[in-house]
Formats: C-alpha cells, structure tokens, sequence
C-alpha cells in the first residue's frame, strides 16, 4: 500500500494553490437548516455536500465536528462527506474535530476510527492524558494530529492559563508540541482567534508549525488580530476555521450561495492581512 500522503505538505500546498487560509467548519444543525431539509433522512449529507461545493472555490481546508453527526446518527452520512470531499475537492484536507484524549490502547481505536473509517486527515486531540495518548494517532503515516493548545472558550483558561514553572500551561503544551511531540512532524495547535496575544505567544514558540485557529464568525474572534498574529514569514501557517457564520449566512433556498458569499468575504478579509 502506498503511504498516505503528508497533511503538513497537503496543507501547505493548499494553502498556497488555492490563496486561501480559510477552512470551512461543518457543524450541521438540522433544525437550522432551509425548510426544503424537513423530514429528509439524507438531509445532513445534502446540506453539507451542497456547502462543501459551494464554498470550495474560497476554502483551502475542511473541517466536520464529529458531535453533529453523531447526535443525530449520522455517522454514515459523515463518511459519506470525506469521500466526497475527498473525490470532488481533490487537494482540499479534511480536519476531523473530534478532540479525542484517552489512554493508548483506546486511543489506537479512536485513530482507526478518524483515519481508516472516515478517511479524515488530520483529526484533534485533547493533550490532557500526555504523549502516550497521542501517539497513537502519529503511527499513521502521513496524517496530521491537531493538539488543542489555547482554545477559544472563555473556560479554556480555567486549565490552560494554570501557572507551571512561570508560565501558563497552554506555553508548554506549545513547547512539547514543537520539541518533543513532533518527530513525524505532522503536529498542529489550536489556538482560538479569540485569543490574539496567545496566538502570537504560539507562534513564537512553534516556528512554523501549522496553526487551527476557530473562533473568528460567530464566536467574535477579530479577523485583523489573528492573521497579524498567526501568519508565517510566508504569509501561511493558518487553518482559520468559520462554521456557523457560513453554514447559517442565509436561511432559504439560496442558502449555498449565501455561504459561499461569507466564505469569499471571509477569504478576503484575511487575505487583507497576510
Ligand atoms: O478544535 C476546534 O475546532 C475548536 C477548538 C476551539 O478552541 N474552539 C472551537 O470553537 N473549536 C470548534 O470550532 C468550531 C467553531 O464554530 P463557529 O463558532 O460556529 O465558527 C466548532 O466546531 C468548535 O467545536
């Protein structure tokens, strides 16, 4: 079997092919979905493959949130959109959030489940349990392990900003990422746009290492402060992440088109600062 193509470099090509650090968040909530959705047994798989193409041309990455599928039992239906991404969007990653964090042997099934079963990427994981939790997911050659970092909650820093040895924790968890967790160099960190001054504390820490950064749409991240904050020396370096802003842009019958406006303004507005 030929090895699974490197996320690091997927990414980094993306980004610089398509001109864009946006990645689209798929959070599908049925009951916020246009009303032709209604009773629809495949509507999650519509409407997100209907966001997916429209949006697509402005999107350098992709991102389903396990949760929204799984609550509604939809599992499938969430296979069923990585390969579609994957066959029509060739290039374009596919970020599984699922945020998992347990010990080895169960994390070894959680990365069969985000890489074998749903043919993701890269998937998010929670560095809570240590090394040996994350590893796991490193065995699989070529696929990328995003590490929350500083997320973009205000209980984020309940933990992340505790005090260890004189600095917060979120810092360190940054510094093992960049020295120590990262022999496969397929390591990512989420760092919420909420949180600007973190991000550029990061970046300073990580070198180039790629950056998922949620928080600016909904959440009331500011796009300017991010990008400034997050970019490379290359003008890359960022997964920036918008669900419900784009999925939610309009409520009717053109609501792929409405997303697919929010994405190229998104697009745009941090093409501006980068
Ligand atoms: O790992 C994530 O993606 C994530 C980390 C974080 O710190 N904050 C955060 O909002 N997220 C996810 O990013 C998405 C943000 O959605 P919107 O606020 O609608 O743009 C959701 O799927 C969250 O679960």
């Amino acid at each position: 079997m030929s090895p699974n193509p490197s996320f690091v470099r997927t990414l980094d090509e993306a980004w610089r092919r398509t001109g864009s650090l946006l990645c689209v968040g798929l959070d599908p909530e049925p009951s916020r979905f246009p009303g032709a959705f209604a009773n629809r047994s495949d509507a999650i798989f519509d409407f997100c493959r209907a966001i997916v193409d429209a949006t697509a041309p402005y999107a350098s990455a992709f991102k389903p949130q396990i949760a929204y599928f799984a609550a509604h039992r939809a599992e499938d239906q969430l296979e069923q959109l990585i390969a579609h991404v994957h066959e029509k969007h060739p290039g374009l990653p596919v970020i599984l959030d699922a945020k998992r964090g347990d010990i080895g042997s169960t994390a070894e099934q959680y990365a069969r489940e985000a890489f074998e079963r749903y043919r993701a990427d890269a998937v998010t994981v929670n560095p809570y349990m240590g090394f040996d939790s994350i590893e796991p997911y490193l065995a699989h050659e070529g696929k990328g392990v995003i590490v929350l970092c500083r997320t973009s909650n205000p209980g984020g820093s309940d933990l992340q900003f505790l005090d260890v040895g004189g600095r917060p924790l979120y810092q360190t968890v940054a510094q093992l990422a960049a020295e120590k967790w990262n022999a496969a160099g397929e390591l990512a960190l989420v760092v919420g746009a909420t949180f600007p001054n973190e991000i550029e504390v990061v970046r300073g820490i990580v070198g180039n290492m790629p950056l998922l950064i949620p928080g600016i749409g909904a959440q009331g991240g500011d796009v300017e402060a991010t990008v400034r904050a997050g970019r490379t020396k290359d003008g890359v370096g960022m997964m920036i992440n918008s669900s419900r802003a784009i999925l939610y842009a309009g409520k009717g019958d053109d609501f792929a088109q409405a997303a697919a406006r929010a994405a190229q303004e998104t697009r745009d507005k941090i093409n501006l600062y980068r």
